[in-house]
């Protein structure tokens, strides 16, 4: 090692010690990678031919979080948003790999640079880890022909994140860079790196503090950096990857991802994959033809298709089933889509960019085979966490004053709305496992609460803390929010389903939901294997009493059939039996 290097590792580690900021890091890196990389030149064919352009030090540590930083080697100045981001590819491949790779763009050639440091190889165009061709004429157009990519790594740990050093040699196209001379002392500079910038999460130093709006009313210290993150990655078309505990506020993320993208203006389109049955998906996906299946009488043209020219938010992303899977792969490669039923036109296209939401581990879906690897890489373009409100609690009093005064003004109140200072304490030190939808029920019960217990909506209004007290009693137990929602999301297939069978002889009329009592009673002498216990489970006492329960039980069953019969397709193994034992004499 040369003294200028030998110099530029030994000031690297004081200089990361000492960083506040996220950007005072990676400069110093990027100095130090600079440094080497010049003086592997410099040693080389290529001395005075070939120059660095930039570096880029991009963190994304199991998908929790990500910060991207660049210096331009000639202005010093920094680099702003995620064009410069290595493609997707290139990241599940070191990934995978714990490889350096060096890439030529012009050639399309790869170069792999394993660990073990005995292997190099040399991929055809096609191979995996090589950007797509997208990404390498954005390479080339700001000139970057030969593109060197280190892993961040503190030594013994996970891949965090990576290095990207572009390097413009017109002269060199399918000729070796010097990388074989750097390419150790680079992984060594990335472990100190690793180990120093990923351990400690430095928060970005933001210029312009990011700014609340109707979509994203709180923007605290807790969730400023991630929304900085966003305000670079909406204007891009590229995935975004919201991951976050149910109710912390995905989906209305996505809307303002959407809302600060150039799609704005142009619909959003949100599909729950948990309401839509798995045999389904690909009809609510893509769309059907008139009499794809039983039930379509009319067209419908899919999720894809309202969402073109804008933005598809698939939330719950988990439950895609695996033919869904393919299907949306394909969407995604090739933004093309086959609709169900239709034959003649075949092939359709769609511009619809992607966002999609889960709550699930998907790596977790990949290793157990439930979750297509090469789509995971696919939707894991950009991805973000948001944080469960238990952990951005300094933002809570903003939250609960806003969902508050958004109340009192949905209930046409005038003046303010506000907490006393002690329930606002109480609502800081309680459990939120139901994350701002929880909230935001509490804070419309304790609302409620005052009400009643006033004339009134004249004049400003303090929710005392006994309100709150009360609001939260009632919600001690977070299944009722739970069931609410799955109520919510079963009506909601119910209109998708009527929707569906619109104009057809065999629509879905209203009463059909009273087999709801049914499947509710049917469901108790499941769990409990008596009749009476369960009717006595649900409040029905009386009908006990009279000995009416039977009658009762075999006329509510007999709806189910009804809707059984009118609906098709397999039936819950639980609730056939309990059908089958209704019929026994
Ligand atoms: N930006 C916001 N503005 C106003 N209310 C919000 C916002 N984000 C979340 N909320 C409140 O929290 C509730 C849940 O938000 P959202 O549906 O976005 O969460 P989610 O993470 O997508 O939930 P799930 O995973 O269960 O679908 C909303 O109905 C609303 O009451």
């Amino acid at each position: 090692m040369t003294a200028s290097r030998d110099e530029s590792f030994i000031s690297l580690v004081p200089r990361l010690v000492s960083a506040t900021y996220f950007d005072e890091a990676a400069t110093a890196v990027l100095q130090a990678v600079f440094t080497c990389v010049e003086e592997a030149l410099a040693d080389s064919p290529f001395a005075g031919r070939a120059r660095i352009l930039r570096g880029v030090v991009h963190l994304r540590p199991e998908d929790s979080y990500q910060r991207l930083f660049g210096v331009d080697r000639l202005s010093g100045a920094r680099i702003e948003g995620t064009g410069y981001l290595t493609s997707g590819s290139v990241w599940s491949w070191i990934e995978k790999h714990r490889c350096s790779v060096s890439i030529d763009v012009q050639r399309a050639a790869l170069r792999s640079w394993m660990p073990d440091g005995a292997m190099a190889h040399r991929h055809p165009p096609e191979a995996a880890g090589m950007p797509g061709d997208a990404t390498r004429e954005r390479m080339l157009g700001r000139d970057a022909t030969h593109v060197h990519v280190v892993p961040l790594r503190a030594p013994g740990g996970s891949v965090d994140g990576m290095i990207t050093i572009e390097v413009s040699c017109r002269g060199a196209v399918g000729l070796d860079l010097p990388w074989a001379e750097c390419h150790e002392e680079l992984a060594i500079l990335a472990s100190i790196a690793g180990a120093f910038i990923a351990a400690r999460a430095l928060p970005l130093r933001s210029d312009e503090p990011a700014s609340p709006d109707e979509f994203l009313p709180v923007v605290g210290q807790s969730t400023a950096h991630l929304v900085e993150l966003l305000r670079a990655f909406a204007p891009r078309d590229d995935t975004i990857l919201i991951t976050g505990p149910t109710g912390a506020g995905k989906s209305r993320l996505a809307r303002w991802c959407h809302e600060h993208s150039q799609r704005r203006g142009q619909p959003f389109e949100s599909l729950d994959l948990l309401g839509v049955p798995e045999d389904l998906q690909m009809a609510e996906l893509f769309g059907w033809k008139r009499g794809a299946f039983t039930g379509a009488v009319k067209d419908n043209p899919g999720a894809v298709a309202r969402a073109a020219k804008g933005t598809l938010f698939l939330d719950e992303i988990d439950k895609l089933s695996l033919k869904a899977q393919a299907g949306l792969l394909r969407f995604i490669e090739e933004r093309a889509y086959r609709m169900l039923g239709d034959d003649g036109a075949g092939e359709r296209r769609a511009d619809a960019r992607l966002l999609v939401g889960t709550n699930a581990d998907l790596r977790a879906a990949v290793r157990a085979g439930r979750f297509r690897e090469d789509l995971y890489y696919r939707i894991n373009v950009l991805p973000v966490r948001l944080l469960p409100l238990a952990e951005r609690l300094d933002e809570l009093p903003r939250w609960a004053d806003y969902m508050l005064n958004r109340r009192h003004q949905e209930a046409d109140g005038t003046g303010t709305a506000r907490f006393e200072p002690e329930a606002m304490k109480l609502l800081v030190s309680a459990p939120w496992p139901g994350n701002l939808r929880q909230l935001d029920n509490i804070v419309r019960r304790a609302y409620a609460l005052h009400l009643a217990g006033q004339s009134g909506l004249g004049g400003d209004l303090v929710i005392q803390r006994r309100h709150v007290e009360r609001a939260l009693t009632f919600d001690s137990d977070a299944e009722p929010s739970a069931l609410t929602k799955l109520l919510w999301r079963a009506a909601l297939s119910f209109v998708n389903e009527a929707e569906r069978r619109r104009g057809g002889s065999a629509p879905l009329p209203l009463e059909l939901t009273d087999a709801f009592r049914g499947m509710v009673l049917g469901a108790a002498v499941q769990r409990t294997g008596n009749r009476d216990d369960a009717f006595t489970l649900l409040g029905q006492e009386m009908l006990l009493k009279n000995r009416n329960h039977h009658r009762t039980l075999r006329r509510e069953l007999s709806r189910v059939r009804e809707v059984l019969d009118l609906l098709g397709g397999e039936v819950e193994p639980d609730l056939l039996a309990v059908l089958d034992a209704d019929k026994e004499p």
